[in-house]
């Protein structure tokens, strides 16, 4: 088995299109340990999403392949959960009714009154319970996606995958469930990929920032360590120079302008 938890080894893709072959990925290699909070930064269009498709099973890599604790992914499965940026809930079931619902399917051997239990416990992580009963109408976007999240959360994912998953909200929302995504990854360390355009998002919640250089053929320019202690307060941050110089490296790779990839992948600590 490999040493490494997850891994995309030597992937490529390519997507047949009316023009014929796309190659949007190439030679992307990228190994996590079990735990880490790792995300995904690059200019739009080159090739994010597909990487986590990847990861999710929805795509099959054209060459090489992803491999989950020794064994390759060849679909999607409940041990890797992903959250959108448009939480996708159910319009017709209530919040506790589309948690469940992900529960019931994938805890079938368990008694009814355990996945109950499990609903409530992580309606409680995000901090929902009040609302439990309120349809997805009913609530706001920073609440939607918080309930995506325990969604995706409550399956117990060895790998949660997300894209964007604060894309869509306000600051302020936004900083509120960054916090509660770090305290709840420090509660159940879960191996986390997340897709970021937001470079303070990247830093803040990230143990390694993957910068992509631009498509077609897009790979992994630069692998960055963010060794900032944790818990990390926001606040304290902002005055902390070890930040702001990590900050300004994923700045500069991504106004450097990466349109060949001429590099081979490097990976830069910021000291
Ligand atoms: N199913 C598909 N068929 C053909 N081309 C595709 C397909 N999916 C993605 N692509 C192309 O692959 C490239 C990478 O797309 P992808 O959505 O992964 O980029 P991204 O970095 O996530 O973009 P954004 O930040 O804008 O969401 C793009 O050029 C896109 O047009």
């Amino acid at each position: 088995m490999s040493k490494h938890y997850l891994e995309l080894s030597g992937v490529d893709m390519r997507f047949r299109t009316e023009k014929g072959e796309f190659e949007a990925l190439k030679n992307i290699n990228l190994k996590l340990q079990k735990g880490e909070f790792v995300s995904l930064i690059g200019h739009s269009g080159c090739g994010k999403s597909t990487v986590l498709n990847l990861v999710a099973g929805l795509y099959a890599p054209s060459t090489g392949g992803v491999i989950l604790e020794g064994r390759e992914v060849d679909g999607p499965g409940p041990e890797r959960a992903v959250v959108f940026q448009n939480h996708a809930l159910l319009p017709w079931l209530t919040v506790e009714q589309n948690i469940a619902l992900a529960v019931d399917n994938t805890f079938t051997r368990q008694s009814k009154a355990e996945r109950k239990e499990r609903v409530a416990h992580f309606l409680a992580l995000v901090h929902m319970n009040h609302a439990a009963h309120k349809l997805p109408g009913e609530i706001s976007g920073g609440m939607k996606q918080r309930v995506g999240i325990a969604r995706a959360l409550a399956v117990d994912p060895k790998v949660l995958l997300m894209d964007e998953p604060f894309g869509a909200l306000d600051a302020l929302t936004r900083a509120h469930l960054q916090d509660s995504l770090m305290e709840i990854q420090a509660e159940l360390g879960n191996t986390v990929i997340m897709i970021t355009h937001d470079v303070d998002e990247a830093v803040l919640l990230s143990d390694r920032i993957v910068m992509m250089t631009n498509g077609p053929s897009a790979t992994i320019g630069e692998i960055l360590d963010i060794p900032l202690d944790r818990p990390r307060n926001r606040v304290q941050l902002s005055d902390d120079a070890l930040y702001h110089k990590l900050r300004r490296r994923v700045l500069s790779f991504l106004y450097e302008g990466h349109n060949k990839v001429s590099q081979i992948t490097s990976k830069s600590k910021v000291a």
